[in-house]
């Protein structure tokens, strides 16, 4: 039977087994949102991944919306994103960046010139904005004129160009967790009148020409895209998301991506009664390689792969505290517990010092 230490031929890439690292966002780039030396050893300590997306990537300053997120839109980004791709190389792992626009999911604290976040429509989300001087409520963002998004489609077309010169081995579009293409994708934050409102059709539009565009720069079979039908972070959410992502898996197989990556239902969803999208409404539409991420375990991971209802398992929590997860999942053995603590922001702590697994650290039996 298939499982997770099973090779998997990506497109042209050859995965030595189905665990891939999930994007995770941890808040730890250096001034200018440039990635430095410390990512890049926090990378490569993970370079046993069958694949890795690294953490979302703002295209453009006003996509971002946290502190100390890494962006791929000047020079010194891309020099930075070099010693981290150069590392990963070096152990011989493979490596995709997630390329993010925030859009509404942001802060004047953290917009350039203090400006309005972006987003479809002027609705603010509920909550706080993680800002550098701590929480914030959020603002109501401006809408982007119709005239606007061509040059939201370019800056991910040029983020795509700056991945590939950084040596990615390819890119993930971050369509997921209500973040602007999300935005765009759901009713409750698109309510625009233009081609880019109303229909399903017309709300993922720019999830398409955003694909259009990156797939003008890669390979196809080195673009993947990352979706959350059942989402509901970042106050995200959609009146009818079976049709809606049902639509978005069958019109995105006209471009034989790498993969699609669906986050799946949360507790959170499930407690915030959001619409349940099952994974295999997604699985019977799109055609090509799935990826599923969500709380799974090294039993889960077997199962899923063994029923065929996805082809890579994506792990997040579990890699944050198990640079070496794959030989810990095949040996069975102890798994270190992740310090939510130290997810986002700061340095070395709770990021590089999670200890690798040896025997000589095997709970020595009693004598
Ligand atoms: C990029 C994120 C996502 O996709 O959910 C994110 C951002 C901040 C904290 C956790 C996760």
């Amino acid at each position: 039977d298939i499982n997770l230490f099973s090779a998997y031929q990506l497109g042209n890439l050859e995965l030595p087994n189905r665990i891939v690292m999930a994007p995770l966002t941890r808040n730890r780039a250096g001034q200018g949102n440039v990635p430095h030396q410390l990512n890049a050893t926090y990378y490569v300590q993970r370079a046993s991944a069958g694949l890795i997306i690294a953490e979302a990537t703002q295209v453009t300053p006003e996509g971002q919306g946290y502190p100390a997120t890494p962006g791929i839109h000047s020079p010194e980004q891309v020099e930075g994103w070099k010693l981290v791709t150069d590392a990963v190389h070096q152990h011989g792992g493979r490596i995709f960046l997630q390329l993010w626009h925030v859009g509404r999911i942001s802060h004047p604290d953290l917009q350039p010139n203090g400006a309005l976040p972006v987003a479809p429509s002027a609705i603010a989300p509920k909550g706080e904005a993680s800002t550098y001087e701590g929480p914030k409520p959020y603002v109501t963002p401006r809408a982007l004129e119709t005239s606007e998004i061509p040059q939201i489609v370019e800056h991910y077309r040029q983020g795509a160009a700056n991945a590939l010169a950084a040596g990615f081995d390819g890119v993930e579009i971050h369509s997921a967790n209500g973040y602007l293409i999300d935005q765009f994708l759901r009713d409750r934050t698109n309510q625009r009148t233009d081609k880019y409102g109303g229909s399903i059709e017309n709300r993922a539009r720019l999830l398409l020409e955003v694909t259009e565009a990156v797939t003008s720069v890669w390979d196809s079979n080195r673009v993947g895209v990352r979706l959350s039908p059942s989402g509901t972070f970042n106050d995200i959410g959609d009146s009818n998301p079976l049709e809606t992502f049902g639509y978005a898996a069958q019109a995105l197989n006209q471009f034989n991506l790498a993969y699609l990556h669906i986050y799946e239902a949360t507790e959170a969803d499930i407690r915030h009664g959001g619409i349940i999208v099952p994974t295999s409404h997604i699985r019977d539409r799109f055609t090509g390689t799935l990826i599923v991420n969500g709380g799974y375990t090294r039993e889960k991971g077997d199962a899923v792969l063994a029923s065929k209802a996805a082809d890579l398992v994506a792990f997040g929590t579990l890699f944050i505290s198990n640079p070496d997860l794959p030989r810990r999942l095949a040996l069975n053995a102890p798994l270190n517990e992740a310090d939510q603590a130290t997810f986002y922001g700061g340095g070395e702590e709770g990021y590089t010092d999670y200890p690798f697994w040896s025997a000589a650290n095997e709970p020595v039996a009693k004598a």
